[in-house]
C-alpha cells in the first residue's frame, strides 16, 4: 500500500517540529527517513501510525485519507526503538496478544505464530521471557508482532540502535531479505547513513521540518541537492564560486576567496557569473605522486586519520582546503608536511542548491534561478 503525506506541521508548545512536509512512498518500498536526532523522525511515524495527530496536511493509505481512523483502524505494524515488549509474556505470547485482541481462532493463531517466529529465527525460544533474550532477539520478537497482523505498512523507529554490533549486522539482512520476501511497505527512521545505504530503495532526508530530498540511496549520496544533505551524508568538500566559462560538456569554476579553477561537467542550470556551489566526495578525490585527471592540484598534507580500510586525509592548497578518503594502500603517500597531487574528475563535483525547495529538491527541473538558487 502507499502512504502519501500532503503539507504536514506539527508543533510541540509552539515549536515547530514538521513544517509543510511532503511525502510518498510507493507500493512494496522500503523508504528510510534519514536525519539527525531531534529532527522530528519519530513524530513523523507518529503520525503516519495515528498515535500523534498532526495541526494541518493529509494522511493517505493506498489512497484513502484516514487522518480520523484510529491506530488499530490503519493496518500499520509498528516496531519500537526500545522493543516495548511485554515482560511477563512469553516470545510466543508477545507476538500472539495482536491476533488474541483480534478473537482468531486458537488454530489461526498457533499457525500464524509459528510462521513468523519461523520468518525472524525465533521459533527454537518461543517459551522463553523477554528477560532471557538478547537486544537482537527482542527486536526480533518486536518485528514478528509487528508483521504477525499482517499490516499494510510497516514503520519502524530506529530499530537497530539498542542492538550490539554484531547482531545488527546479521538483524539488518535480515530485516531487508522479509521486507523482500513479504512486500511489505516499509518506512524506517535512522540518523545512521550506512543503515540508509544498505536497506533503502529510496531514500528522504529530513531537515528543519521538511523531506529535503528523496532519492535512491546512491543519489543522496553522490549526488545531493543542498549543503545539509551533502553534509550529513559525507560529501564534506563544498565550495563556494561561480561559472565562469561554459565550453560544451564542460564549465569552469572559479572558487571564491582562491585563484583556483575546476573544470566540471556542464549542467543545464549553470549560466556564465552565475554564483553556485559544488560538491565534491571525499571518495572521489585521490591522490598521487603525478598529476591525474582533468582536474590536479598541487597541496599540502594537513593531517592524516586513520579509519580502518581508509585514511581521510586533510588537504590544504591555495587558501582551501579538501578531504580525501583514500585506501591505505596510499599510505606511504600521506605524511603530513609534504605536498601531493590532488586528482577529481570533471564528474565527480556536484553542483548543490542555495536553499530547500518546499518540495523535495531536483535540479533537473530547476532550470530558473528563484526556484531553488
Ligand atoms: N510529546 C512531545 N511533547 C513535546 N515535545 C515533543 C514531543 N515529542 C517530540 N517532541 C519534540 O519534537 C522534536 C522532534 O522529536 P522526535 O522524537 O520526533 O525526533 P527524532 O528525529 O525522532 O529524534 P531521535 O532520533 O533522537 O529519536 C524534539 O525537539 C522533541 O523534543
Amino acid at each position: 500500500m502507499s502512504v502519501i503525506l500532503e503539507n504536514i506541521t506539527k508543533s510541540f508548545n509552539k515549536q515547530k517540529v514538521l513544517d509543510n512536509l511532503n511525502l510518498e512512498v510507493k507500493k512494496g518500498e522500503f523508504h528510510v527517513i534519514l536525519g539527525p536526532s531531534g529532527e522530528g523522525k519519530s513524530t513523523l511515524l507518529s503520525i503516519i501510525s495515528g498515535l500523534i495527530k498532526p495541526d494541518a496536511g493529509k494522511i493517505l493509505i493506498d489512497g484513502d485519507i484516514v487522518n480520523d481512523l484510529p491506530p488499530q483502524k490503519r493496518g500499520i505494524g509498528f516496531v519500537f526503538q526500545d522493543f516495548a515488549l511485554f515482560p511477563h509474556l512469553t516470545v510466543f505470547e508477545n507476538v500472539a496478544y495482536g491476533l488474541k485482541i483480534r478473537s482468531l481462532s486458537n488454530k489461526e493463531i498457533e499457525d500464524k505464530v509459528t510462521f513468523y517466529l519461523e520468518m525472524v529465527g525465533l521459533e527454537k525460544h518461543k517459551d522463553k521471557f523477554p528477560s532471557e533474550l538478547s537486544g537482537g532477539q527482542k527486536q526480533r520478537v518486536a518485528l514478528a508482532r509487528a508483521l504477525v497482523i499482517e499490516p499494510k505498512v510497516l514503520l519502524l523507529d530506529e530499530p537497530l540502535s539498542h542492538v550490539d554490533a554484531w547482531q545488527r549486522e546479521k538483524l539488518r539482512e535480515d530485516l531487508k531479505t522479509i521486507q523482500q520476501k513479504t512486500g511489505i511497505t516499509t518506512i524506517y527512521v535512522t540518523h545512521d547513513r550506512l543503515e540508509a545505504i544498505l536497506l533503502a530503495d529510496k531514500v528522504s532526508v529530513l531537515h528543519q521540518g521538511r523531506i529535503e530530498q528523496t532519492e535512491p540511496p546512491k543519489e543522496i549520496f553522490y549526488q545531493p541537492k543542498t549543503s545539509f544533505v551533502a553534509r550529513f551524508v559525507g560529501a564534506t568538500n563544498i565550495f563556494k564560486g561561480c561559472i565562469i566559462e561554459i565550453a560544451g560538456e564542460r564549465a569552469k569554476f572559479k572558487l571564491d576567496d582562491s585563484n583556483l579553477i575546476f573544470t566540471v561537467k556542464n549542467y543545464p542550470i549553470f549560466k556564465e557569473k552565475k554564483e553556485i556551489s559544488l560538491c565534491l566526495h571525499p571518495e572521489k578525490v585521490s591522490l598521487s605522486t603525478v598529476p591525474k585527471e582533468e582536474n590536479h592540484f598541487l597541496g599540502e598534507i594537513i593531517d592524516v586519520k586513520f579509519l580502518g580500510m581508509y585514511f581521510r586525509v586533510l588537504i590544504g592548497m591555495e587558501n582551501v582546503e579538501l578531504e580525501a578518503l583514500v585506501p591505505k594502500e596510499q599510505v606511504s603517500l600521506l605524511v603530513p608536511g609534504e605536498n601531493v597531487w590532488i586528482c577529481f574528475s570533471p564528474e565527480a563535483l556536484h553542483p548543490l542548491c542555495g536553499r530547500p525547495c518546499r518540495q523535495p529538491c531536483d535540479l533537473r527541473k530547476c532550470k530558473t534561478e528563484n526556484r531553488c538558487h
